[in-house]
């Protein structure tokens, strides 16, 4: 969407800031490749060690498929009423919410009155967007930030969710404006998550040891198309055949 124009502003916005930045950046690279510095001090030092730290991790897929076997086993597809007993599964929907927003902002929205928001002031008719993004990987919110770590939702004996109260991200946003179908958006996310997983072994592609997660410099898709190669793992009655 082009409102008012609003694209080239942003877009202006964005050289503006890159022109800043990317001299910083640039020589934090040339600092960690020539091992002048060793110790991660701010977000720039965790962006740069992202590309190693989002290696595929298949012992995470591993016990995600051990749940599922688990609680429905490989006789029957997974239910609605599954749901509430895969945790794990849950956990991992809700990290990829945390860690990869499908856009950087929220829906702008305008402030009707004056208000303060954590000691800012906004002023009424100011347009206020929400980072997405910023506040998923924010390193105040949460430890280690870039890892794809999905035991960081499991507490004993609570139920995951995949809307998060305290607003350390925001998928569903919150409020009078917030989704109305948070409930049925946590359904169908985990119902396609936990069939993909219980349905197909998944592998990196031919001879791929790894699928490249590497993110676009100025957007949230990945650099290279994702492919990987998706194997039957459950009996062939079980999967619905398309018939004209
Ligand atoms: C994973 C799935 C979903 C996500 C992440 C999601 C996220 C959101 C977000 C962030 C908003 C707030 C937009 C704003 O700031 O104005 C929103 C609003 C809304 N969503 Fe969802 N949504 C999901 C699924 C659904 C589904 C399945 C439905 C309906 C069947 C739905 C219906 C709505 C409606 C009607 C609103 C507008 C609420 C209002 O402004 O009063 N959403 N959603």
């Amino acid at each position: 969407m082009n409102l008012d124009g609003q694209e080239k502003i942003v877009k202006d916005a964005n050289k503006t800031i890159r022109n800043y930045q990317n001299p910083i950046i640039d020589d934090r690279i040339r600092q960690w490749k020539s091992g002048e510095r060793k110790e991660m001090e701010d977000l720039t030092d965790v962006l740069i060690t992202l590309k190693d730290k989002l290696i595929n991790q298949p012992e995470l897929l591993a016990k995600a498929t051990e749940e599922i076997d688990r609680v429905v086993g490989k006789e029957r597809l997974v239910e609605e009423s599954d749901i509430g007993s895969l945790n794990y599964v849950k956990a991992c929907a809700r990290e990829s919410f945390r860690l990869h927003p499908m856009s950087p902002f929220n829906v702008p929205h305008v402030a009707t009155q004056d208000t303060t928001v954590a000691g800012y002031f906004i002023p009424k008719g100011s347009h206020a967007m929400l980072s997405r993004y910023g506040l998923g990987r924010n390193p105040k919110a949460w430890a280690d930030p870039l890892r794809y770590d999905p035991e960081r939702h499991l507490k004993d004996g609570v139920e995951v969710v995949l809307t998060e109260h305290d607003l350390r991200f925001i998928s569903f946003s919150t409020g009078r404006r917030g989704c109305v179908a948070a409930l049925l958006g946590t359904c169908m996310t985990t119902m396609l998550l936990a069939r993909l997983i219980q349905c197909f072994t998944w592998s990196p592609p031919g001879n791929a040891r790894g699928i490249d997660l590497t993110e676009k410099e100025d957007e949230l898709v990945l650099v290279s198309p994702l492919t990987a190669t998706a194997v039957p793992r459950l009996a062939p009655h079980l999967y619905p055949t398309i018939t004209n």
